[in-house]
């Protein structure tokens, strides 16, 4: 199983770390075009090998894509952060660029590839991912709803006061401060309605936390967060790798389900050796449908830019 992550800055190089520590696939390749960024991290990961005891193979390369012909699953990290204080949306116009060449260039090397999108903002990066490479909808891949998901999770163990490993909880619809859809309703601890818990109250808090969880991250940081994005995109690479058939929502390209089409948007799907093996269409309320479908045209109001 061989492993491509482009750009080898915070979370480019959290992911590969994580990947490997995971020790499921053989190869990991770092691509970044800062000159030697890239064989750096990758040698810096490689003596840590012997210390956390995996055996996947990490090599750097500054940007040639020939190193990473014949790539399983391709991971696009490349592009800025965004500083306190700015929007995901707001980095739009360097990214979009970066995405677009960064895309084209690993789909000459790997034609089958699987490709994971995590450059912001995100969901219209998967988007513009898709019509640049033309990839099947079920190999193009966005991240953002495992890592939301993770954060609702870390907010709901919080409130609970329970062990984040006693509650669940999925966060659907756009990768972005307003558009995030956690799912309150469907939240519990060890299969009791997280409301059983908690006032409606403090349930909402929860999901104002979750919503604003990266803005948050970037106040304290000065830049965004790479341990948890980095984690979640590793947790994709290794359902897939390993056809783990997991549940994860990912922004997808939909074609009518859930009411929407033409866009990329957070929404559950089963990853598996395939990428996207299905769409899961769960049962929302109205007012979910409605944030839902309020999400979505914050979305294309966003994808529209691309044009612009
Ligand atoms: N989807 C998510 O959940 C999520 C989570 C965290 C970060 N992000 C996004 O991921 C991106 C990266 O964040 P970061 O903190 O790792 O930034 P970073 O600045 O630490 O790393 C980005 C790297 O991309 C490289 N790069 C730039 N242009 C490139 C190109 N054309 N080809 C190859 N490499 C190139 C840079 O040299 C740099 O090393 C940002 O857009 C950020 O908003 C998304
Ligand atoms: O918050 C950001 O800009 C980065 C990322 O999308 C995150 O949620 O951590």
């Amino acid at each position: 199983m061989k492993v491509t992550v482009v750009g080898a800055g915070a979370v480019g190089a959290s992911c590969a770390e994580y990947i490997a520590i995971k020790n499921f696939a053989s190869e990991v390749v770092l691509l970044d075009i800062k000159e030697g960024f890239a064989e750096g991290k990758a040698m810096d990961l490689m003596q840590t090998a012997s210390l956390n005891g995996f055996d996947t193979k990490i090599t750097g390369t500054t940007g040639d894509y020939s190193k990473t012909a014949g790539s399983d699953i391709a991971v696009i990290t490349s592009g800025i952060p965004r500083k306190p204080g700015m929007t995901r949306e707001e980095l739009i116009g360097i990214n979009a660029g970066i995405v677009k060449e960064v895309s084209s260039n690993i789909v000459k090397h790997s034609p089958d590839v699987i490709l994971i999108v995590v450059s912001n903002p995100m969901d219209t990066m998967t988007y513009l991912a898709s019509k640049v490479t033309g990839l099947p909808k079920h190999r193009i891949i966005g991240m953002g709803g495992a890592l939301d998901s993770a954060r609702f999770k870390y907010r709901l163990a919080e409130a609970l006061e329970a062990p984040i490993s006693d509650v669940d909880g999925m966060v659907i619809g756009g990768h972005s401060d307003k558009g995030m859809v956690p799912l309150t309703r469907l939240a519990t601890r060890n299969s009791v309605p997280a409301s059983e818990f908690i006032s409606e109250e403090r349930l909402m808090q929860v999901m104002e936390d979750t919503k604003v969880g990266g803005a948050t991250l970037t106040k304290l940081l000065g830049t965004s967060a790479w341990y948890a994005p980095g984690a979640a995109v590793s947790g994709l690479v290794q359902a897939i790798a390993c056809d783990q058939k997991k549940i994860f929502p990912c922004s997808v390209v939909l074609d009518g389900e859930y009411g929407l089409s033409d866009l990329c948007i957070g929404v559950p799907v089963v990853l598996g050796r395939n990428g996207i093996e299905k769409i899961v269409e769960i049962n929302l309320d109205a007012v979910e449908k409605a944030k839902l479908a309020e999400s979505a045209e914050g979305v294309k109001a966003t994808n529209a830019l691309l044009d612009a």
